[in-house]
């Protein structure tokens, strides 16, 4: 008999995470204990709980832009090489204690050099904390493989910088890029000659585009600057139409994400907070994956958005009525579209991913 489907459960499947900010994942009392130890006295609280609170309703703002303003204490307290390993073996942690098997973390190196840092020592101190989490989490019988995602602020002039950085740290598991921050403003394309740049190294990169803006911001990402993923992407929905019979008709941008399959990083509880959707129930993923676009679920920021990749499948599987077959479906779709190599892509998919769903629906 099939087990039934709860957040006890969900807990214990295999989940894959493409899409999760370090910066916006850090435990609240972690925060408060980095603050003291840096001296940073700008917290809106000292007690966890209230702290954990209050990240979760600033965030809750209806707007990108003042989501983002919440980030100024997280990166405030990650200015040593310390506190960076602190807070990404605790990531990795927390993650697998969730059912997370494999995972891709990004950060913006640029944010924490306040105190002095180099980009090698902050890259450097993230990957140590990731591989020590991943000791940690072996330690206590979790799988988890950690791939780190370098992002470039959209608002800086750094990101040519940052690509170079990406690809130097390659074969130490830094596994991509991406451009993150404030869209409106900011196109993708501000970074033709840094993509470019990628792509003649064989690297892999994903944009944030189609969560506070739309359509030209995924045209742009993909076709000009030739992003593998979108990160979000919520607003392809803009050029679907569905008529009152039920009629789909999918406009040229929307086939064309169909048809080759690019990966779509969607943030359901994120994009609650960030206006990007009304409810977990209105909210595109239900549509896309409905339509078989390549749909990943993703947390985006578990300290902003109080969630863990089991509450947004749990929340799904409220809204939605996704059972553990519809659960495989994200999580080998996200596996597939992973930035490591394909054999040890198929290695978890096969050895790890469909036993554990097996195991459950049996
Ligand atoms: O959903 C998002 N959209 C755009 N930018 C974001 C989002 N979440 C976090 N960041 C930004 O990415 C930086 C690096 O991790 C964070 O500091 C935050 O400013
Ligand atoms: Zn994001």
């Amino acid at each position: 008999m099939s087990t039934p489907v709860n957040l006890d459960s969900i807990r214990l499947a295999p989940k894959v995470l493409l899409h999760d900010h370090l910066d916006g994942g850090l435990r609240p009392q972690t925060v408060i204990d980095l603050a003291q130890s840096v001296g940073y006295s700008e917290l809106p609280h000292e007690d966890a709980d209230e702290l954990g609170e209050w990240f979760a309703a600033a965030a809750d703002s209806g707007s990108l832009e003042r989501y983002l303003e919440t980030f100024s204490h997280t990166v405030a307290v990650m200015q040593t090489e310390e506190a960076l390993a602190q807070v990404a073996a605790e990531c990795v942690e927390d993650l697998a204690a969730d059912g997370v098997v494999y995972a891709e973390i990004r950060y913006a190196p640029e944010l924490f050099q306040e105190r002095g840092l180099a980009l090698d020592q902050i890259v450097q101190a993230v990957q140590d904390g990731f591989r020590d989490g991943e000791r940690r989490a072996a330690a206590a019988g979790k799988r988890i493989r950690i791939g780190t995602l370098l992002c470039a602020m959209r608002q800086h002039a750094r990101s040519a910088e940052i690509a170079n950085l990406a690809v130097r740290y390659r074969d130490a598991e830094v596994v991509g890029f991406d451009i993150a921050g404030p869209e409106a403003g900011f196109p993708p394309t501000r970074n033709l000659d840094v993509f470019e740049y990628l792509r003649q190294q064989n690297a892999h990169f994903t944009i944030h585009a189609g969560e506070a803006f739309g359509l030209p911001s995924i045209w742009e990402a993909i076709q000009h600057c030739g992003a593998e993923r979108l990160g979000h992407g919520v607003r392809i929905v803009d050029d679907i139409k569905v008529a009152e019979d039920g009629m789909v008709h999918l406009g040229r941008l929307a086939s064309y994400v169909r048809d080759r399959r690019i990966p779509l990083e969607m943030c359901p509880s994120s994009n609650l907070q960030t206006g990007a959707a009304k409810s977990i129930a209105d909210h595109p993923i239900g549509l896309l994956a409905k339509l078989s676009f390549r749909v990943t679920v993703n947390t985006d920021n578990r300290l902003m958005s109080h969630c863990s990749m089991s509450g947004e499948f749990a929340a799904l599987h409220e809204a939605f009525g996704y059972g553990w077959s519809d659960m495989q479906w994200f999580t080998v779709n996200a596996m597939k579209s992973a930035f490591i190599g394909f054999d040890e892509r198929l290695e978890i998919i096969n050895e790890v991913i469909k036993p554990g769903y097996a195991a459950l629906s049996e």
